[in-house]
């Protein structure tokens, strides 16, 4: 299988053209979907999160407002910094996870769709990067109309990330999505004509390496179901759920949290003189 790295700035199109090659049915692994998922309540980050910034960022249903924590790192290295310290780890062990499962089923092209792949390191991982170009002045404005931010929070969101012109320069495939959809369309068309391996060499990979792929995909399962018990103190006393254990206000009995996670948790044995 051939693994290859999409990105691009944010707003210049990484969704867009990862629709259009789901349409020649080669799998994408989206990381902006898979952090969505390990920051709901009781999932992996969600305990590190509220531990690290507070009730601030709660929603009074116990859930992250994505609209305040943007509001705390987009603009503020050092807050994005800790966010994405938290994060990162478990989107790439999802990541990895995922691209398994469909190496197992037998894709011979799979796609990251990752805003931050090289930023956080990962296109020495794959066979090609793929950028997602428009000049950052359409880009700001794409931005600005799709998610209704003023023009200032727009370019905090861009000067968040590395400038689209340098991840330009460092690609190894450009598909320039400033004009038509129907021109995007055909350089993403022109583009599977050019990283489509062969059946012969994908299935001669596939045989080769589907035992230590499969081995490693049950290794990780089973890490992280073992991390889980631990933070629910399945073994013994375990470790207290990080949002729980600090004194950021989580415990504080008048906020009204409902995850039955953060619940159970609050009724562990009493935390020691810092709050561990
Ligand atoms: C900050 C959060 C809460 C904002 O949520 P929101 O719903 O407003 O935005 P969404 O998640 O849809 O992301 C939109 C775009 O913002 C950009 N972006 C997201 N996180 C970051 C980041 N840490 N640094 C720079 N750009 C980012 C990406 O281009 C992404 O496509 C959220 O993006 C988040 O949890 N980010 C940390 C996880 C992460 O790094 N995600 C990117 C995938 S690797
Ligand atoms: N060629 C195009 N012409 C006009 N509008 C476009 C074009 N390509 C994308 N758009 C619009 O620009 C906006 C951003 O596109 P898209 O959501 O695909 O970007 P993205 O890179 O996936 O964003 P993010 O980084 O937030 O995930 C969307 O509203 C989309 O409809």
């Amino acid at each position: 299988m051939r693994l290859v790295g999409l990105t691009g700035g944010i707003a210049t199109g990484k969704s867009t053209v990862s629709h259009f090659l789901a349409a020649h049915q080669v799998p994408i692994v989206d990381a902006d979907l898979i952090a969505r998922d390990i920051v709901r309540p009781g999932e992996v980050a969600f305990h590190a999160i509220c531990d690290a910034f507070g009730p601030a960022v709660l929603d009074a249903d116990g859930s992250i407002n994505r609209q305040r924590l943007g509001a705390l790192v987009f603009g503020n290295a050092d807050q994005r910094r800790k966010l994405n310290s938290i994060t990162h780890p478990y989107i790439r062990i999802e990541m990895l996870k995922s691209v398994l499962r469909h190496f197992m089923a037998g894709a011979r092209l799979c796609v990251l769709d990752t805003p931050l792949l090289f930023e956080a390191g990962l296109h020495r991982w794959v066979h090609a990067v793929v950028v997602v170009y428009c000049p950052d002045g359409l880009q700001k404005e794409r931005l600005v109309q799709r998610d209704g931010l003023s023009p200032l929070q727009a370019q905090l969101r861009i000067d968040s990330q590395m400038p689209i012109e340098r991840k330009k320069a460092m690609a190894h495939f450009v598909i320039d999505n400033s004009s038509s959809l129907t021109r995007t369309r055909t350089q993403v068309d022109d583009l599977i004509d050019q990283l489509m391996p062969s059946r012969w060499l994908a299935g001669a990979i596939w045989g080769l390496l589907l035992l230590p792929a499969s081995s490693l995909y049950l290794l990780l399962v089973v890490f992280q179901r073992i991390d889980r018990w631990r933070r629910l103190g399945f073994f013994g006393r375990g470790l207290r759920p990080a949002g729980i254990a600090s004194n950021a206000g989580i415990r504080n009995p008048g906020l009204s949290i409902v995850n039955p996670d953060l619940q159970m948790h609050s009724l562990a044995p009493a935390a020691g003189p810092n709050g561990f």
